[in-house]
C-alpha cells in the first residue's frame, strides 16, 4: 500500500477502461474504481480487474447511519477490494460499524481491506468549508480532527490532500495512512480540484500514496504521463 500511485479510473463504461489499460499491457497497476464506473457496470468491474491482477481501491465513500453502512460494507468486502472508504463525517459509530461490515463480509482466509475515511474532500477550500459548512476552525484543524476520529474508531488511514499529510503524520503516526488525490503535475490543468500538489510535494510530505485521474486519463498519452507522474512521485531523476 505504502508509496502507491493510484489511477482513478473515472470512466462512464468498461469498454473505455480496456481501451484505456490496453496500453500499459502486462503491468500490473493500483486502480480506484469510482461511482462513476461503479454505477455503470456494478461489482463484476471490480472482479475483473482484480482477475487481471491489479489491487483495487472501490472508493464510494459511504456516508448514512452506522446499521446501513455495516450493511454496505458487508457486501463491498465479498468484492475482493483491498482498500474501501466512508466519510468521517458519519461519525465513529458510523466507522467502527463499517469496520463491523467489513469483518462480517470478507471470505474465509481473505485479508480486511483498508478502510479509510474522506476529511475535507480536497475539493473544499478553507473559505468555502467555513462558509458552506460553518466550520469555523482552519482547515487543517478540521481534517486533523476527522483524522483522530477516523483513527479512534480503528480505521487504517484517510483521505486528504498533500498539505495535511506531514502532520496527520506527526500527530498519529507514520502507520495511518495518507492517501492523497488533487494531484497535478506542474502545468497540469488544475479543474475542479482546490488544495492540489504536484506528486514530487506529496512525496516530500510523506503521503503513504497519490490518486491521479484526468492528469493520466485525459493526456494525449496517458501511459507517458503516468511514467512521469509515477517517477516524480517515486524520485526518480531522469
Ligand atoms: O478528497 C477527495 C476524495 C476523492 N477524490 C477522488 O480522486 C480522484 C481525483 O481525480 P483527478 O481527476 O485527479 O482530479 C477522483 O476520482 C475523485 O473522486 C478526490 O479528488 N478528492
Amino acid at each position: 500500500m505504502n508509496n502507491s500511485l493510484i489511477i482513478a479510473l473515472d470512466f462512464p463504461e468498461k469498454r473505455k477502461v480496456e481501451e484505456f489499460l490496453q496500453e500499459f499491457g502486462d503491468e500490473k497497476l493500483f486502480l480506484k474504481v469510482g461511482m462513476e464506473l461503479f454505477y455503470a457496470e456494478g461489482p463484476d468491474m471490480v472482479r475483473y480487474l482484480k482477475d487481471k491482477g491489479h489491487d483495487v481501491f472501490l472508493d464510494m465513500k459511504l456516508h448514512d447511519i452506522p446499521n446501513t453502512v455495516k450493511g454496505g460494507m458487508k457486501n463491498l468486502a465479498r468484492l475482493g477490494a483491498d482498500m474501501v472508504n466512508v466519510h468521517a463525517a458519519g461519525g465513529r459509530e458510523m466507522m467502527e460499524a463499517a469496520l463491523e461490515g467489513l469483518d462480517a463480509g470478507v471470505s474465509a482466509g481473505a485479508e480486511r481491506p483498508y478502510c479509510i475515511a474522506v476529511t475535507q474532500l480536497t475539493s473544499t477550500s478553507e473559505e468555502q468549508m467555513k462558509r458552506e459548512q460553518l466550520i469555523s476552525v482552519p482547515l487543517q484543524d478540521s481534517v486533523i480532527h476527522y483524522a483522530k476520529v477516523a483513527r479512534t474508531a480503528g480505521l487504517d488511514g484517510v483521505v486528504c490532500s498533500a498539505y495535511e499529510a506531514g502532520i496527520i503524520r506527526s500527530e498519529l503516526g507514520l502507520d495511518f495512512l495518507t492517501v492523497a488525490p488533487g494531484i497535478r503535475p506542474s502545468g497540469n490543468v488544475v479543474g475542479d480540484q482546490k488544495r492540489v500538489a504536484t506528486p514530487k510535494f506529496a512525496k516530500d510530505k510523506g503521503c503513504s500514496a497519490i490518486v491521479v485521474g484526468r492528469p493520466i486519463t485525459k493526456a494525449e498519452n496517458p501511459l507517458e504521463s503516468y511514467l512521469a507522474i509515477k517517477n516524480e512521485w517515486e524520485g526518480v531523476l531522469l
